[in-house]
């Protein structure tokens, strides 16, 4: 039985309250292991160490060490590519041949992502020309911002903690991560890795536990910590931006999303349904970029549904190390009983229930797991709440359009701006409905097609902020002005 413990100063640390919790797999409920909850006295030791660190052998560390180090820490992912890997799939159900293809090759090179665009990123500088004639120099100069604390969601544990870690830990912060209490796995395991490639301790601290009266709040309303970096629901990031408030940290927030596709009658056909496909379904719907809105012109509405209903059908739940499996579980029964209120509410607002709708029967020794069935609904009225609502599961809703202008009014009419995608042959309507979109990433022909130097955020309620390339630089360091009289 595997024990998940605080990761602090470079050391495991069991819970001082002895307060342990399970952790269990959703395919099957089987236990996994205990989490030992950190409490107020274990996260001010993490923030304590974080901060110490910051004075340490880590605070002299040239930029060009910094970054050899971490090109480490992705190597040495990669080479405990297994463990990771099973890891993962046993805290969330997902299938092997999606965390090997997304979540473990991400979580390695988002520490590798940054590197480049921190060699290569200058500072400002000015020539002031005063009254003596002589003038003056203006010269930027970055500073690290120093303890980050980094609060993580359960969908991509690894992916989105190392995308919050990699550029903290390149621009010289040290910091306190605190997973969901759902998926502690892979998160606790990158402790070892620190040791091992030499990280001093200190500088990469773990605590487990949960939001509220828990490690979750104490690390965000702890007085050491300079800056917060949250993905997560949004209703949290309100939270969390409130205890940012005092003392003044800095937040980068990245929340919540009602994603829409918009398919126009002159797209490539298989194209826009293989990607739709994908950002529907994939993770079990578990993506916040993912889509839960798909709007179709007219003309294509019935054919694009049908081969929809054909995909969907085709969909195989399984074990994660099932390689027919292309479909996994929900993260735990609370979130399916949280996504099967929206499949209830669906029928109460009148949706058509085209395929799904329900829970899957997965035989004897399966039937423990968080289990439910993709599921595709049309019918539903524009202000339903299941069309206005993020549900975050393996569900989305097909409406048919008639014009350009009144879809692009369809996918602006939502409190969220995460990610939307356009599907049409025609590149000049694409940019145009694109440039339209109130939303932080426009894919054109495409889904989830990342480039890691590219700004990536959400407008709205979906966040606060841009992650990547240079935009990471602004969240995680001070930028002083020196003047320079000559
Ligand atoms: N925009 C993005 O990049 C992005 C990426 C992934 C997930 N998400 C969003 O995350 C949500 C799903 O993840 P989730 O259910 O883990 O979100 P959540 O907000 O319930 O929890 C996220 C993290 O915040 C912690 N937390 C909860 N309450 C807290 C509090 N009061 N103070 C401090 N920490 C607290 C949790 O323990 C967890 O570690 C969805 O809304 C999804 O859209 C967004
Ligand atoms: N932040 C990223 C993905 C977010 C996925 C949301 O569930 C990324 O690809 O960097």
């Amino acid at each position: 039985m595997q024990e998940f413990k605080n990761f602090i100063n470079g050391e495991y640390v069991g819970s001082s309250e002895d307060r342990r919790f399970e952790n269990r797999c959703p395919v099957d409920n089987s236990l996994i292991g205990y989490v030992h909850e950190a409490g107020q006295r274990e996260v001010d030791a993490a923030v304590k160490a974080a901060k110490a660190a910051l004075k340490g052998p880590w605070g002299q560390f040239t930029q060009a060490q910094r970054i050899a180090l971490l090109n480490r820490v992705a190597d040495r992912i990669n080479e405990r590519f297994e463990e990771f890997l099973e890891a993962e799939c046993r805290d969330t159900g997902k299938p092997r041949s999606l965390a090997s293809h997304i979540d473990i090759p991400r979580g390695a090179a988002n520490f590798k992502a940054f590197s480049e665009t921190l060699n290569n990123q200058s500072t400002e500088g000015f020539r002031l020309d005063t009254p003596d004639g002589r003038g003056a120099i203006n010269v930027g100069q970055r500073t690290p911002k120093g303890v980050i604390a980094v609060v993580c969601p359960w969908n991509l544990p690894l992916l989105l903690m190392t995308w919050k870690v990699g550029p903290a830990l390149a621009c010289g912060n040290t910091v306190v991560v605190k997973p969901s209490e759902d998926t502690p796995a892979t998160t606790t395991l990158l402790g070892e890795v620190m040791n091992e490639c030499g990280v001093p301790a200190g500088v990469f601290n773990v605590v487990h536990g949960f939001g509220p009266n828990s490690a979750g709040e104490f690390l965000t309303t702890h007085p050491l910590v300079d800056a917060i970096t949250f993905t997560g629901e949004t209703r949290t990031g309100e939270i969390i931006m409130q205890a940012a408030s005092v003392g003044l940290r800095n937040i980068s927030l990245e929340c919540g999303g009602k994603n829409a596709a918009i398919v126009f009658a002159d797209c490539d056909l298989e194209k826009a349904v293989e990607g739709t496909m994908r950002s529907a379904f994939v993770n079990c719907g578990q993506v916040c970029l993912g889509t839960e809105r798909v709007y179709v012109e007219r003309p294509l509405f019935e054919r694009f549904l049908a081969r929809m209903k054909e995909e969907v059908a085709r969909l195989k739940p399984g074990r994660p190390e099932d390689a027919q499996a292309n479909f996994g579980p929900l993260v735990s029964h609370q979130h399916r009983d949280k996504v099967l209120s929206y499949y209830e509410l669906a029928r109460q607002e009148g949706a058509k229930v085209e395929i799904g709708g329900g829970v899957p029967d997965m035989g004897e020794a399966l039937s423990g797991g968080a289990w439910i069935e993709p599921t595709i609904w049309t019918g539903l009225a524009d202000d339903a709440r299941v069309v206005r609502e993020e549900i975050f599961g393996p569900c989305c809703h097909l409406r048919p359009f008639d014009s350009e202008e009144e879809v692009i009014a369809l996918a602006n009419d939502t409190p969220y701006g995460l990610a939307a995608s356009v599907w049409t042959e025609n590149g000049s309507r694409a940019l145009r409905v694109a440039e339209q979109i109130e939303a932080g990433t426009v894919w054109i022909n495409s889904w989830f097609l990342r480039d890691l130097r590219a700004a990536f955020g959400g407008m709205k309620h979906s966040g606060i902020g841009r992650e990547g390339g240079v935009h990471g630089l602004e969240f995680y360091t001070e930028l002083k002005n020196i003047c320079i009289k000559l």
